[in-house]
């Protein structure tokens, strides 16, 4: 039994694993291999923000992307999790974006630097309240999209993930204790551009959930 009400799982303090190049066409569109073994990286837990609150583009970023992303929220603490008992460990789900300062992570991967500055600064992870584990049957057909200002910019199936969902729970829990109240973000489909100071996203899962944040810059 939880100790704490998953419902409000981003105050718990807890990981963001997040998985990049899952989707061939986004790897494309950024000129990057398509992965033969899942990319990963780490968000700190004050990158939380809720609706309500802007997406602040840290100062030293001139191209603040938005990717729109699925993201599983563990329910129950696991290690080396089979892929054939991964669904047990879901607790429930959330529209996520992976808000990435672009320039900040081309500068990154050119000297071989890690991506802390370009992943993990607060306000780079946007997250819809909880989505019940029942709302969705599956998590390798959900349609995802966001709009900027109105105008739509990615739209995708997790369908076309290269990593399907208990892959990737199997694969992360091999080598990160999975606990509850974590969350993993599971990449981005193809679409990602830059927005501006005081564009509005607005992101969704069609009959599910949607959400809408501000960007601000920091001052
Ligand atoms: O920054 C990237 O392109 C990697 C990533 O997060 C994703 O594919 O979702
Ligand atoms: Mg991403």
């Amino acid at each position: 039994m939880a100790s704490r009400n998953l419902k409000r799982f981003w105050e718990w303090g807890r990981k963001i694993i997040c998985v990049g190049r899952n989707y061939a066409d986004h790897a494309k569109e950024l000129k990057n291999a398509v992965p033969t073994e899942p990319v990963l990286f780490l968000k700190s837990p004050s990158a939380y923000v809720k609706e309500g609150s802007p997406v602040v583009m840290p100062y030293y970023c001139n191209d603040l992307h938005h990717e729109v992303e699925l993201g599983l929220v563990i329910g129950k603490q696991g290690k080396d999790i089979a892929q054939s008992r991964a669904m047990e460990h879901v607790g429930g789900y959330a529209l996520c974006l992976d808000m990435t300062a672009r320039d900040t992570q081309d500068h990154c991967k050119k000297k071989g630097l890690p991506w802390t500055l370009a992943k993990a600064f607060d306000t780079s992870c946007p997250v819809s309240d909880l989505i019940p584990k029942e709302k969705i049957q599956d998590p390798g057909n959900v349609s995802i999209w966001l709009k900027v200002n109105g105008s739509l910019r990615q739209e995708g199936n997790t369908s076309a993930m290269i990593f399907p969902v208990p892959f990737l729970i199997s694969y992360i829990s091999k080598i990160i204790t999975l606990e509850e109240g974590d969350l993993i973000l599971t990449g981005t489909p193809a679409g990602v551009a830059s927005v501006q100071e005081h564009d509005e996203m607005e992101a969704g899962i069609n009959h599910v959930i949607s959400m809408k944040f501000k960007v601000e810059k920091q001052s």
